[in-house]
């Protein structure tokens, strides 16, 4: 089974109102975006990254990769406007069938054990989505709901090639938040399989404390 792993960091990072984009903050001293492919070479030695970056940031990118001696192999492909479009750049590069995780660039803490549970899913059953249970109590429109029938959705979303790229044939949809919402938007059936409270994405300036939690917990 040929794998790959498109890892997307094309967006803006508005919301960490950094002037470093946050894929390149250092944690543990190694840019967060070196951490989460260091994730998938290891549960994958035989894995393509693909890694999806605004086309502007190629250059900071390759130096970053000569100061760290970062030798982790991987395709950079320029990133769209919108998530949807950075994955859909990702796949036009896929030329065989295979299984393929599409991943958040800013969440460096997906362990091994999901990512390899994600690809075993994705082949038997054509989609695997890693989420987790809410911990809080869920009110929706002001009205409370039964937080068990909640899960909260999470990345790496691995999926038979065919069927991602099948998906994606559509016109972008406001409704799409994640590659899930584009493949059942296509008729397909969406696995759920367990994540990892630990597997936060870095969003705001206070993920990047809980980001040097983590590290130091995994040490
Ligand atoms: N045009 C875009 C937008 C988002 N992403 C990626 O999708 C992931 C999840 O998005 P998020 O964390 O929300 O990143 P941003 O969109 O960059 O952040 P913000 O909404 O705060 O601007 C990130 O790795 C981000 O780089 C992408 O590849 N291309
Ligand atoms: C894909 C995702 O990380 C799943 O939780 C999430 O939907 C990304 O959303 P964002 O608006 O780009 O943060």
């Amino acid at each position: 089974m040929k794998k790959y792993a498109i890892i997307v960091a094309g967006g803006s990072g508005s919301r960490m109102r950094s002037n470093l984009p946050k894929q390149f903050i250092e944690i543990g001293r190694l840019p967060v975006l070196m951490h989460t492919l260091i994730r998938f070479k290891e549960a994958f030695a035989d894995i393509d990254l693909i890694l999806v970056l605004p086309e502007s940031q190629f250059d900071f990118w390759k130096e970053l990769c000569q100061k760290h001696h970062f030798t982790v192999a991987h395709q950079l492909v320029k990133g769209g406007n919108s998530r949807f479009q950075s994955g859909k750049n990702g796949l036009a590069v896929i030329e065989t069938d295979g299984i393929v995780a599409v991943h958040d660039g800013v969440r460096p803490f997906v362990s091994k054990d999901i990512i390899r549970e994600s690809f075993e899913v994705a082949q038997a059953k054509g989609t695997a989505v890693v989420s987790v249970a809410s911990k809080d109590s869920v009110r929706v429109n002001g009205q409370a709901i039964d937080r068990q029938t909640v899960r909260l959705i999470q990345t790496p979303q691995t999926f038979q090639v065919s069927i991602i790229k099948k998906a994606f044939e559509t016109e972008e949809l406001s409704t799409f938040t994640d590659d899930a919402s584009v493949v059942e938007f296509a008729d397909f059936d969406i696995n759920l399989i367990e994540g990892s409270y630990e597997n936060i994405k870095i969003t705001t300036p206070e993920d990047l404390e809980w980001a040097e939690i983590i590290l130091k917990r995994n040490a």
